[in-house]
């Protein structure tokens, strides 16, 4: 780039994550009337792209995929940064804001398989790749038989190891299919009722320096409200149940006229039970929505279920 850039946005360099910053690039300049090109993609490598061998609950949880972008807004490297808001932890930083969010995409798991189009119909015994202990006990509620197996990596690889028939099918959100223009991979949606997303599933989260007026300015015109009260319903539901990601939690709320509907579950890891819990309040209220159903279901959940027991 010749000239200096206008804004500076940051990314892990994914081919998920550079989609989303993208879009997020499309919109910044459309809404401000800048050419894209002055808009720079600063690529950062964090900690959960070097690690891809173990589950994420083990090597440390969520905070793994925006450490060193924290770092880079911190020392002014960059304006602002783009995230998936499923792998933004509940607790952010001091001295980093959360700005808000891009309209939402489809928030519904997929089965990818080469044997069949629903969970129900997977061969007996079947192996499903999957990375998160949510989708595991999800799977394993309706299929007991089913056999879990660690399956990190891009879309593109799950992709590719679900469809060579080597496993017996992975679940991916569909948001990053169709992000990615591979949603004609997916067999079929899951419904939402045996497969609950993860909290922020489908939502593009910017962040920026809470004392930066001028890239908070920025952001403003492109975040969209009803995902806000969506996300600040689901984020306080799991921050009062759990931080990290070693019990499979579940929540989607969705904005309609002025209210925001949520239900939300926590599972045993082995798929044995299901807790859950609906609630509906205004959307002003949404995060206190959220907490309080955290704590009524955290309240009612046997000892054992969330690690903290
Ligand atoms: N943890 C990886 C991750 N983070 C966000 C998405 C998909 C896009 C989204 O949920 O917004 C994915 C891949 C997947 O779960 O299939």
């Amino acid at each position: 780039m010749t000239t200096s850039p206008l804004f500076v946005l940051g990314t892990r360099g994914s081919p998920l994550a550079l989609a989303q910053a993208n879009e997020t690039r499309r919109l910044l300049a459309e809404a401000h009337g800048w050419a894209e090109e002055h808009i720079e993609l600063r690529i950062i490598r964090t900690s959960g792209d070097a690690i891809q061998d173990r589950p994420l609950a083990e090597a440390g949880g969520k905070g793994l995929f925006t450490k060193e972008i924290d770092i880079a807004l911190l020392a002014g490297e960059i304006d602002a940064a783009v995230h998936s808001a499923k792998d933004l932890p509940t607790l952010i930083p001091d001295g980093i804001a959360l700005a808000g969010f891009l309209p939402r995409e489809d928030v519904r798991d997929a089965l990818i398989s080469s044997f069949a189009d629903t969970i129900e119909g997977l061969p007996q015994g079947a192996t499903l790749g999957a990375a998160s202990l949510r989708r595991q006990a999800q799977a394993l509620r309706l299929r007991p038989d089913l056999k879990p197996e660690l399956l990190r990596g891009n879309v593109e690889t799950r992709l590719r190891k679900a469809e060579s028939g080597a496993i017996g099918g992975t679940l991916l959100a569909m948001a990053g299919l169709k992000r990615l223009g591979l949603a004609h991979r997916a067999r079929a949606p899951l419904g939402l009722d045996a497969f609950t997303p993860a909290v922020g599933q489908g939502a593009i989260a910017l962040t920026a320096r809470s004392d930066d007026a001028r890239a908070l300015d920025a952001l403003a015109p492109i975040t969209h409200a009803p995902t806000y009260a969506e996300l600040a319903a689901e984020r306080a539901f799991l921050a009062v149940l759990e931080g990290s990601c070693r019990t499979p939690i579940a929540g989607l709320a969705r904005f309609a006229e002025g209210r925001i509907r949520f239900r939300g579950e926590v599972l045993r890891t082995d798929g044995s039970e299901r807790f859950e819990i609906e609630a509906e309040a205004a959307a002003a209220d949404a995060a206190r929505l959220g907490a309080d159903a955290g704590r009524t279901l955290g309240a009612r959940l046997p000892a054992g279920v969330l690690p903290r027991d």
